[in-house]
């Protein structure tokens, strides 16, 4: 689904990593590991074109992305190929970015911006997918940003749910969340049955749900 051939990057002439290759599969999860600093959030901005945003950076390789049948190559794109890209491969971040806008609103903005039909449905439907509904649905029109970390970063996992996407780039999507809440997110990420990508520093995480792994 996604193929990184020989992948290096650079920050202000300083070699982040060189010669990278990278096989994440369709439907299945991929386990990104590595230890602080070596790469690993750079490597998702760069699949998902967001690198390009970054200063000073210097990128070479290929990145292959398989759509509609055909490979493309996301370091080939224009801008506006890079932003429909986005909307498939949906990169969610370690540090949730809300927005300061009621919690339904953070979800409801966004949809309306990609045009999604039966939002209100659908929000429940996404807020329920991350465990987040009962704990929230009485107060759904207070501020997202007085949610807690854990709640937060289930929030912006809903939000990337509501495009169903084809890609998932998750950057440490439980690192705030409780063993239990921990186990039952892990256990829908298997069920979506998409390919997935992540970051995780929990070796029993990484073991009861990927498929692959890669120690960069
Ligand atoms: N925009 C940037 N400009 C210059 N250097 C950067 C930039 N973004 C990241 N870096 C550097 O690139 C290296 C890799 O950073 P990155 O955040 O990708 O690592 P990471 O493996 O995800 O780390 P962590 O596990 O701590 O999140 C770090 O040394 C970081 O300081």
């Amino acid at each position: 689904m996604v193929i990184i051939k020989n992948l290096k990057l650079e920050f202000s002439n300083k070699i982040i990593f060189d010669n990278l290759n990278i096989n994440i599969k369709e439907n299945q999860i991929t386990a990104i590991q590595g230890p602080s600093g070596i790469g690993k959030t750079s490597l998702f901005l760069c699949i998902n074109s967001m690198i390009k945003y970054e200063e000073d950076y210097k990128i070479s390789g290929e990145i292959l992305y398989k759509k509609d049948n055909k490979y493309i190559d996301i370091l080939k794109l224009n801008d506006d190929e890079a932003q429909e890209l986005r909307k498939e491969i949906i990169y969610v971040s370690q540090h949730p970015d809300l927005l300061p806008m009621s919690i339904y609103e953070n979800l409801n903005f966004f949809a309306k911006t990609h045009n999604i039909k039966n939002r209100n449905e659908k929000i429940i439907e996404v807020l329920k997918q991350v465990y987040l509904y009962e704990e929230v649905k009485d107060v759904l029109n207070k501020s997202a940003l007085k949610l807690s970390g854990g709640q937060q970063q289930r929030l912006i996992l809903a939000r990337a749910l509501l495009l169903k996407p084809k890609v998932l780039l998750l950057d440490e999507p439980t690192a705030s969340l409780n063993e239990s809440l921990s186990k039952k997110i892990e256990q829908m990420l298997k069920e979506l049955k998409i390919t997935i990508a992540i970051i995780s520093h929990f070796e029993s995480q990484i073991k009861d749900i990927s498929n692959v792994r890669y120690l960069l």
